[in-house]
């Protein structure tokens, strides 16, 4: 006869992976209802028909602008803690990107639209920039390679996966199309794979403490992108 469980927990505890062994997978599901809001977001389906209003689009860039400052700094966190050589040349190639042909989009995107420096210098951040950006400041202070992966992860499969909705139509207007084929392309998407990759590579060494921290910021981080998402819809500071 078994022993009886010395705990309430329930016997039939899910796994923390999928069916498939994969940590990504189980960390997705878990993440719902923000997940699927987030990657069906009202401003996803306004950019795949170029129907997101201009001044829509001015707070969203002028925001994520911000964004992306912090995400390269956590990059460079992933980048040292990494725990093989091997995965370091991905990240810096992506660092690489990320600051060249993205940065390009977005001054030739506030030109269009009419953002001015001064625009930019004088927006405040909104509630939501300054919560995502304590979140990558959080997980580039653990210092570990599977924290930053969560959010790294967050941030870049929940992008590729709306831009893959567009299914090749791309609207007229740059501003929209650009920002679409900047998170679907073939570059973005085997890079998007290997990080994914990453995630189940490191999964099964993590003992429990280690993985509820992964989930914690993956959980929190797809809550950010949802909630980043609506700030763009939002007039005013908050
Ligand atoms: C709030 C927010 N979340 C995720 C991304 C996606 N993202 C950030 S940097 C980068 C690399 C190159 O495009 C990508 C995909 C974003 N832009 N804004």
């Amino acid at each position: 006869m078994s022993p009886a469980p010395t705990t309430d927990a329930p016997v039939t505890d899910a796994p923390a992976t999928d069916a498939t062994g994969r940590l990504s997978l189980w960390l997705r599901d878990r993440s719902e209802p923000d997940w699927s809001a987030a990657v069906a977001h009202r401003f996803t389906g306004e950019l795949i028909a170029g129907t997101v209003a201009d001044d829509v689009m001015r707070r969203y860039l002028i925001q994520d602008h911000r964004f992306v400052d912090s995400f390269v700094a956590l990059l460079g966190a992933a980048i040292a803690a990494a725990d093989r050589f091997d995965a370091r040349i991905p990240l810096t190639r992506f660092a690489a990107m990320v600051t060249s042909d993205e940065n390009d989009y977005f001054l030739r995107a506030f030109d269009a639209l009419g953002v001015t420096e001064a625009m930019r210098r004088d927006t405040p951040d909104h509630s939501a920039t300054t919560a995502f950006q304590a979140l990558m400041t959080e997980a580039r202070l653990t210092a570990d390679y599977p924290c930053c992966l969560a959010v790294l992860v967050v941030a870049e499969w929940s992008y590729l996966t709306w831009a893959a909705r567009a299914d090749g139509r791309l609207p007229d207007r740059f501003e929209h199309a650009e920002w679409i084929t900047l998170h679907d392309n073939p570059f973005f998407r085997d890079f998007v794979g290997w990080l994914v990759s990453e995630l189940d590579r490191v999964g099964p060494t993590l003992d429990d403490d280690a993985r509820a921290r992964v989930e914690d910021l993956f959980r929190r981080a797809v809550a950010a992108e949802r909630a980043f998402f609506d700030a763009a819809y939002q007039n005013g500071r908050d």
